[in-house]
């Protein structure tokens, strides 16, 4: 079984899947294709090994609250080393589709969620896959910022210790490289023993944010993960996002359109718990090919 629509956010909307397709468009084997004509002309996915590409490919998936159908038919590339945003009306599923990418949803009862997401190739919705070792590849920051009731050095260190036989210098050394790449340190390092619930609300998602880091994972979630903190501490996230997204792959959430107009390398446009349209960020808010996108973007619902 395969969708035989697939979003990719590079940028080409809709990309068929159905084998046939090729021929339908008139495409011969004998001549050259171009990269469109390549990726309409993919085989079934059974068969294809394109996660080179793409850092995480989303496939047929769907997602249940008990027996509420929340994500349906989800299929959907996402490029490594990008920015992609999800973004929607309220309640059309991004939180959901994004929790699935590391089965955070497991913690909690009556959910469900079927089908493949192939991180690297591999299929990590599998119960073969270690939900825990895959939360430390594929790390996660909430819309409000959750220090743990602990100091600012060991919220950073807990995760580490967790996952890995570290000496105690080495573990200080990768508390300092986590909270530097989180811009945090030149705040902070007089002060590590202080509790982190001390720390502003900026200051404290950034903290999380160096928590996450800090596991060295592959890919970063981010679920609005600014829409608790004000302007200033907001452009600083923004400022940090685009600074992590030179080694990470990062994926979030946002209500906020000029935030993903200014940060986002690709958008995902959700709509009742189904993607509308994928692409690049500058095309999907300057030229949106589906109706409901534009009348998002231009605030006519959601
Ligand atoms: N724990 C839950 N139990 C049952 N239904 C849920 C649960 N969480 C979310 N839903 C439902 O699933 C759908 C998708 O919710 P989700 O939170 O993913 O949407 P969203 O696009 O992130 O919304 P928002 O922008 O408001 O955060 C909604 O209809 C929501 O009511």
């Amino acid at each position: 079984m395969y969708n035989p629509q697939r979003f990719s956010t590079d940028d080409q909307q809709v990309v068929s899947l159905d084998p046939s397709f090729g021929d339908r468009c008139g495409n011969s084997s004998d001549r050259p294709h171009n990269k469109e004509e390549r990726t309409v002309m993919a085989t079934p996915l059974e068969q294809t090994n394109d996660a080179g590409a793409f850092k995480l490919g989303i496939r047929d998936l769907n997602f249940y609250y008990g027996d509420f159908h929340a994500l349906k038919d989800i299929s959907l590339d996402i490029q490594e080393r990008q920015v992609t945003a999800f973004i929607g009306p309220s309640g059309c599923g991004k939180s959901t589709l994004l929790r699935c990418l590391n089965r955070i949803h497991e913690l909690y009862p009556n959910m469900r969620c079927e089908g493949d997401i192939l991180l690297d190739g591999q299929n990590v919705n599998s119960p073969d896959v270690d939900a825990e070792l895959l939360r430390m590849r594929v790390g996660m920051v909430f819309q409000r910022p959750t220090p743990f009731p602990m100091s600012i050095r060991d919220n950073v260190a807990f995760g580490v210790k967790l996952q890995e036989k570290i000496s105690r210098s080495d573990l200080q050394e990768r508390v300092e490289w986590a909270l530097r790449k989180a811009a945090l340190w030149d705040e902070v390092k007089d002060k590590l023993n202080q509790p982190g619930l001390s720390l502003s609300g900026g200051q404290q998602q950034r903290l999380c944010i160096a928590r996450t880091i800090a596991t060295k994972p592959d890919v970063i979630l981010l679920d609005e993960p600014t829409s608790a903190l004000d302007p200033i501490a907001t452009g600083h996230i923004e400022t940090l996002i685009q600074e992590l997204v030179q080694e990470y792959t990062i994926v979030m959430v946002t209500h906020n359109m000029q935030q993903a107009a200014r940060i986002s390398n690709r958008t995902v446009f959700m709509y009742m718990g189904e993607i509308v349209e994928a692409g690049l960020t500058e095309r999907m808010f300057s030229n949106p090919s589906d109706p409901r996108t534009l009348n998002y973007i231009q605030g006519r619902f959601g």
